[in-house]
């Protein structure tokens, strides 16, 4: 297989000023559900993220017991109970992008609503399966994957569950034949130290550039997926869009990571905006 990969250039050609004439409607509504009782914080940072991100409306559908930390630490955000149905399914109509997984839990409940969002996501719209969803789908029999752009988020192990390769067996052209199966319309980003981003189909693969260890807390990839969700609520859908999500997620943690030794998530959501403009500029 051959080998492309995601730098700063990816990430420029995304990254672009803003029109003058816009509104938060012109940036995208980005739902994410996840966050149950034990992960709160998961639903938290992903919404956290696309807010810093940039998308224009972001609402996280998540436990109630959630709502207060979420709103002291991002007031942005809207909140619904990812177990009322009635009220989450004009939430899941009118979303640009939906995230689903980050600290959603596999019990019946998270099953139940994953089972309900996969049924509704359209056509036009872009889902981001992560986390706990991740596990839960790979448990069926056989998935059933749902209309729209589908991007998968696993870690390594659960892109064993999904696809039955152990970890050692995840080289480049396993992932590929696992990512073949997949609808035409799909992104595959295989996180590890050495993260990469797999198209159905295609002989070349992507390598990320940028990260290091300090990332290595619990929810840098329920970061991510915040991110990825603002890219491409801002953005557009494309390959060439979650790469520059994937590799300013990092690049971020980079930045910090010259002068600390752990970068945090919430660190990392902090300073996106930020690195995000440097990207729009000129150099
Ligand atoms: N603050 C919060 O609310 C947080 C909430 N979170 C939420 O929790 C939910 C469960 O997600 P999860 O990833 O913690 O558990 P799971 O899928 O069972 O995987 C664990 C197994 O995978 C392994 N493993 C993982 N990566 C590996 C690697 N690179 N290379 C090798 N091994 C690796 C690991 O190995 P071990 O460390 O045991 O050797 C273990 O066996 C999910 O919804 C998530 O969003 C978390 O994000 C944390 C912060
Ligand atoms: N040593 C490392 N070098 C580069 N990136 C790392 C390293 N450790 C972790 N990461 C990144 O952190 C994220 C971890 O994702 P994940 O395991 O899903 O975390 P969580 O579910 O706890 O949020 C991935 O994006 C991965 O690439
Ligand atoms: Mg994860």
């Amino acid at each position: 297989m051959e080998q492309q990969w995601i730098d700063e250039q990816v990430a420029r050609r995304i990254v672009h000023p803003r029109a003058k004439d816009t509104y938060k409607g012109s940036f995208g509504h980005v739902l994410v559900i996840g966050g149950n009782a034990q992960y709160g914080g998961a639903g938290i940072m992903s919404a956290g993220a696309a807010v810093h991100a940039g998308a224009g409306l972001v609402t996280l559908a998540t436990r109630p017991v959630n709502n207060t930390a979420l709103h002291t630490r991002y007031p942005e955000v809207m909140a619904t109970d990812f177990t009322e149905l009635d009220t989450l399914a004009p939430l899941i109509q009118s979303a640009t992008v939906i995230v689903i997984g980050p600290g959603l839990g596999v019990d019946e409940q998270a099953a139940t609503t994953l089972s309900f969002t996969l049924q509704r996501v359209t056509d036009e719209q872009t889902l981001i399966i992560d986390g706990s969803a991740l596990t839960l789908l790979a448990g069926q029999e056989k998935i059933h994957w749902p209309k729209g752009h589908l991007i998968l988020t696993p870690h390594v192990v659960e892109f064993a569950r999904l696809s039955h390769l152990a970890v050692t067996a995840q080289t480049p052209s396993q992932i590929q034949a696992f990512a073949d199966t997949l609808p035409k319309s799909a992104v595959l980003v295989h996180k590890s130290a050495r993260t990469q981003l797999y198209v159905p189909h295609q002989q070349t693969y992507w390598q990320n550039t940028s990260g290091n260890p300090g990332m290595a807390t619990g929810g840098t990839g329920d970061t991510l997926t915040g991110v990825i969700a603002a890219f491409v609520a801002q953005f557009g859908f494309s390959e060439e869009t979650v790469a520059a999500a994937v590799f300013t997620h990092s690049a971020v943690a980079d930045q910090l990571a010259q002068y600390q030794y752990v970068v945090l998530p919430t660190m990392v959501i902090d300073h996106l905006s930020e690195y995000m403009h440097q990207l729009s500029e000129p150099k």
